[in-house]
């Protein structure tokens, strides 16, 4: 078949597929479905009990839902205290993942011990750098992270055995080993994709995940304290947001058919990827990009609410119609996560004469609230998200873009764990929720009779 052929056929499936496949809209309401699993006013349903995180965006008064400034709890502690009370430590991330896990903070000495025991796990197993990583490499990090995981099960002995001590195990060793595998799948890239030197450092057992992955990432394995201590604060604030956002839920859904810890954590890892979930990170800065090329004046806030309205109006950049890193389905006067790395990106830019570009991520935050709330009539006001500031502080740090979900997945992996356990531990019962058919029944045709 000839290439034109092929595609023309291609085409002929494609109307099939757009024509078949078309619901109409009017059903959802009619039938009273939970679309996306939300409510008529967006919230969404209740589907689970979690103790590991509440993420908090209204409260009830006199039975009404008022909006509130965004809160966010790890076992019960407050995501800005803990970022705090770590303030003179560079292990914020190991705490926090000891917090998840085991339900409160850790002594001197259970943080001293867990900081061994990761240091002792973060090796991956012999030749897989050689076999596995540097075999195939790809353009894409979380690609990369979905291939080793699924590969490490290979070299399990006892992959599928889900006895607490088994699953508690293969999540620590995730965890210690997804900044190894993230960065040697950078380093393949670069060197095979980018035509550069090939530089592999080996982790060390001492330095925290934040430090390790900035050696790891950079060409001399160098860092400052104060960019081991920025990035332990992004891993610290990315780790957990409750069992109903995409990637965790995709964690429990997983789990609740009794599959094995690889098979969760990849598909955990290919729902983050998307960019309307931690996939957002990139496409921030490819947005960012875009809009330096067309805003010719920063200060400008009519040319900013131009370029952001042809945003909405899918003209411009990715034609999504979406300003990413604005919006949440949560909070809605913010994201406490966002107010946390705005800080950080102000006193980086400061310090590395950015106070320009900092002003204008300022100014579309702003702008682009406003913007969203008028274009789409939402029952909320919108607020910029975790990923909104994230790239910017990455940036700062001199990571490549490459790697910013890849961060975000070595941080989460704790939260997944987390959650993971917490539905082995309570027997959860299998994730199963109804699909209304709304299509029509047919008598079989046989094929001479088909006269289509
Ligand atoms: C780690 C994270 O996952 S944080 C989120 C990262 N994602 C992004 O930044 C991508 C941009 N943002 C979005 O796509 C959305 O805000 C989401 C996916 C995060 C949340 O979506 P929802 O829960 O549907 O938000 P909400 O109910 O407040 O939205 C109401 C309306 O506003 C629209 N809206 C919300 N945010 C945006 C945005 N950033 N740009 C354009 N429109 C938006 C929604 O599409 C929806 O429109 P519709 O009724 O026509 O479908
Ligand atoms: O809660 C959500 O829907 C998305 C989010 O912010 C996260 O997972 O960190």
């Amino acid at each position: 078949m000839s290439d034109l052929k092929f595609d023309q056929i291609l085409d002929e499936y494609v109307r099939f597929c757009n024509d078949s496949g078309k619901i109409d809209l009017n059903l959802y309401e009619e039938y009273n479905v939970k679309r996306g699993l939300r409510d008529s006013n967006g919230r969404g349903v209740l589907t689970g009990l979690t103790e590991v995180s509440d993420v908090m965006g209204f409260s009830v008064v006199d039975g009404h839902r008022v909006p509130i400034p965004g809160e966010l709890y790890f076992q019960g502690y407050e995501v800005q205290q803990l970022v705090q009370g770590f303030r003179n430590s560079q292990y914020g991330f190991e705490e926090t993942t000891y917090l998840l896990l085991f339900g409160d903070l850790p002594s001197q000495e259970q943080l001293d011990c867990f900081k061994e025991v990761l240091g002792e796990l973060r090796q991956l197993p012999e030749s897989f750098n050689r076999d596995v990583i540097m075999k195939a490499p790809s353009r894409d990090m979380m690609n990369v992270l979905q291939k080793c995981v699924l590969t490490l099960y290979t070299y399990d002995p006892d992959p599928n055995n889900l006895d607490i001590k088994n699953v508690l195990m293969q999540c620590l060793q995730l965890i210690a080993q997804f900044p190894v595998m993230a960065a040697y799948g950078y380093q393949a890239y670069r060197h095979y994709y980018l035509d550069k030197s090939l530089v592999i450092h080996r982790p060390k057992k001492e330095l925290s995940t934040a430090e390790n992955i900035l050696r790891l990432l950079r060409t001399d394995g160098k860092y400052t304290a104060l960019e081991a201590k920025v990035l332990d604060v992004c891993l610290v604030i990315h780790a957990e947001h409750g069992g109903g956002n995409n990637s965790t839920f995709t964690t429990h859904v997983l789990t609740s058919t009794g599959t094995d810890t690889y098979s969760t954590v990849a598909a955990s890892l290919g729902s983050l990827k998307g960019p309307k979930h931690g996939g957002a990170n990139i496409k921030v800065q490819q947005m960012f990009d875009d809009m330096k090329m067309h805003v010719k004046d920063w200060e400008n806030e009519d040319e900013i609410s131009e370029y952001l309205q042809g945003l909405l109006d899918k003209k411009g950049f990715d034609h999504s119609g979406l300003i990413y890193g604005m919006g949440h389905a949560v909070y809605s006067e913010s994201d406490p996560r966002a107010v946390i790395l705005k800080k950080y990106a102000k006193k980086l830019s400061e310090e590395k004469g950015l106070q320009d570009e900092f002003a204008l991520y300022d100014r579309v935050e702003r702008i682009a609230a406003k913007l969203i709330s008028e274009h789409r009539r939402t029952f909320k006001t919108v607020c910029a998200n975790v990923d909104f500031y994230s790239g910017f502080v990455y940036t700062m740090l001199k990571l490549p873009i490459e790697i910013f979900t890849p961060i975000f997945a070595i941080s989460r992996i704790s939260g997944w764990s987390a959650h993971r356990i917490e539905e082995l531990v309570n027997k959860g019962k299998i994730i199963r929720p109804a699909y209304k058919f709304v299509g029509h029944h047919k008598e079989y045709i046989p094929i001479e009779k088909r006269d289509w």
